[in-house]
């Protein structure tokens, strides 16, 4: 059924044709939807249901609404499988993700040094070393995606896994062959669904891999606290395996394949997301080297008043506004806050979402209002921070503030639970980057062009970008 509200697109079809329309021309499709119907409501049909877009104006609807009427685990499941790829545990019961949202952010300060640390290995391993030649660095993204899977598995396995070769690999393989075999079964009917996943997607397969890496570690850490008692208590390790160790409810989620599966499920939720995010930021620096003064100042200022710590990070307010202005400006998606209704939902304006519809916000015509954001197509590293030095609240400009302004993270009750976290890793690559090294575009070259699948912003995978350590 139809939502009371206009249709955008010529096709009013279900099905495999609509489907592929929408993967090719989705940014296309929101920004004919606004210009046709401004800040209101609108539909396009999707692969069997209608999916409502909404505006900034309905952002608190959205916001507010709960999982027994708009459904975020619903949404993932129809989108990407979660069910049929990881299980029906870790779909519905994700009492993971209360551990990063509550645990491991207030943790990070004392994070911040072991993350860090990683990160300053990984750069060693990854980019050029010392010398005074610019040195080309091919296949940018896959060499940022392995510093953030570092910097972010020395939080969650610690060390000597998260520098595994084969471990990296195969966490960074994951997402992809997990999204692809999950995109593969939602295209079948519900009955064909769990032979599809048994028989044809790699998803088994995918997890199998992390098992050996991960269940002798748990085995060990409980070997070890049965015999040490009260010592092992005052030392355990400080890492995510052991905060789920500790947390995971009683009975079957104890069992190590489940833990394991949690671990690979803030994998999926941290690894691809960060690493895109920084790779967009990366090409702007590149594209932009008259930032790279006022960025290095910002770093420097902070260092020297409290080193290199989460508190210095926090000071580091131009840093901040690159990160959020290259996400505002391009962002990693043009649809956020995906929703399926449970049950008829009627908003605050008077929409009707029918059960079954899916919603999702307009992040693309939102980040480019130029009500909200003055000259929204160019690209303005220090917009956020200007704000902040000419006296506006620090936290409001942040960032990891989630708003109807700012949409990368989402928002409501499924909020990104890493997001400071994610901020944390980030931050801390840009401003070692800004002060370690040179970057530019071989032969002046521009920023190159994104690639964009269905609400996907994917920086592209190809680039080449020169780097030159500097000189101590
Ligand atoms: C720049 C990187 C990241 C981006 C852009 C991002 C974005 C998002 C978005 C849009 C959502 C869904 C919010 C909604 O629909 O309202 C989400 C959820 C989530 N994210 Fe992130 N994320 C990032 C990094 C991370 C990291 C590093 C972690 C883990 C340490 C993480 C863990 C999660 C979890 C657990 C959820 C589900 C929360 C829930 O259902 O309660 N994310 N993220």
């Amino acid at each position: 059924r139809k939502a009371n509200v206009p249709v955008v697109g010529s096709s009013a079809f279900f099905g495999y044709k609509t489907a592929f329309k929408m993967l090719t021309s989705y940014k296309q499709t929101l920004v004919e939807g606004h210009a046709k119907y401004g800040k209101s409501p609108f539909q396009v049909p999707g692969m069997r249901a209608w999916v409502v877009y909404v505006g900034r104006a309905l952002f608190e609807d959205l916001r507010k609404s709960r999982d027994d009427t708009l459904s975020f685990q619903e949404e993932i499941n129809d989108s990407v499988s979660i069910e049929w790829t990881m299980g029906k545990s870790v779909a519905y019961n994700t009492w993971h993700n209360v551990i990063v949202r509550k645990q491991m952010t207030q943790q990070l300060g004392i994070a911040f040094p072991l993350v860090y640390d990683e990160l300053c290995h990984a750069f060693d391993d990854g980019f050029p070393g010392p010398g005074d030649e610019w040195t080309e660095l091919h296949h940018v993204h896959d060499v940022i995606q392995q510093i953030v899977c570092r910097g972010a598995n020395r939080l969650f396995v610690g060390l000597p896994l998260c520098r595994h070769p084969e471990y990296t690999r195969i966490s960074r393989a994951f997402t992809g062959s997990v999204a692809k075999a999950g995109f593969l079964i939602a295209a079948f009917p519900k009955f064909l669904k769990p032979f599809v996943a048994k028989y044809f997607s790699g998803a088994p397969a995918a997890i199998a891999g992390f098992e050996p890496f991960i269940i002798p570690i748990i085995e060990e850490r409980r070997r070890r606290a049965a015999e040490m008692g009260d010592e092992w208590q005052a030392n355990k390790p400080f890492d995510l395996i052991q905060w789920l160790m500790d947390t995971a409810p009683e009975g079957e989620q104890q069992n190590p394949s489940e833990l394991t599966l949690r671990i690979i499920g803030i994998n999926f939720a941290a690894v691809h997301t960060s690493s895109m995010t920084f790779t967009h930021a990366f090409y702007w620096l590149a594209a932009r080297p008259e930032c790279v003064p006022a960025l290095r100042e910002d770093v420097a200022a902070a260092v020297t008043e409290h080193g290199w710590t989460k508190a210095g990070l926090n000071q580091m307010y131009k840093i901040d506004s690159f990160l959020k202005e290259s996400m505002r400006h391009t962002g990693i998606a043009t649809a956020i806050m995906g929703r399926k209704a449970v049950k008829n939902v009627t908003f605050s304006d008077g929409t009707q979402i029918p059960a079954g519809a899916h919603v999702a916000i307009n992040l693309w015509s939102i980040h480019h209002d130029p009500e909200i954001y003055p000259n929204p197509d160019e690209f303005d590293p220090f917009r956020f921070s200007r704000k902040v030095e000419q006296g506006e609240g620090a936290v409001k400009h942040a960032f990891t503030t989630a708003s109807s302004d700012f949409l990368l993270w989402g928002g409501g009750a499924h909020v990104c639970a890493g997001r400071n976290f994610a901020s944390m890793l980030l931050k801390s690559m840009l401003a070692h980057i800004v002060t370690y090294y040179d970057v530019q575009f071989p032969n002046g070259a521009q920023r190159p062009p994104n690639l964009e699948f269905g609400s996907n912003v994917i920086p592209n995978p190809k680039a080449t970008i020169l780097v030159r350590r500097r000189q101590a």
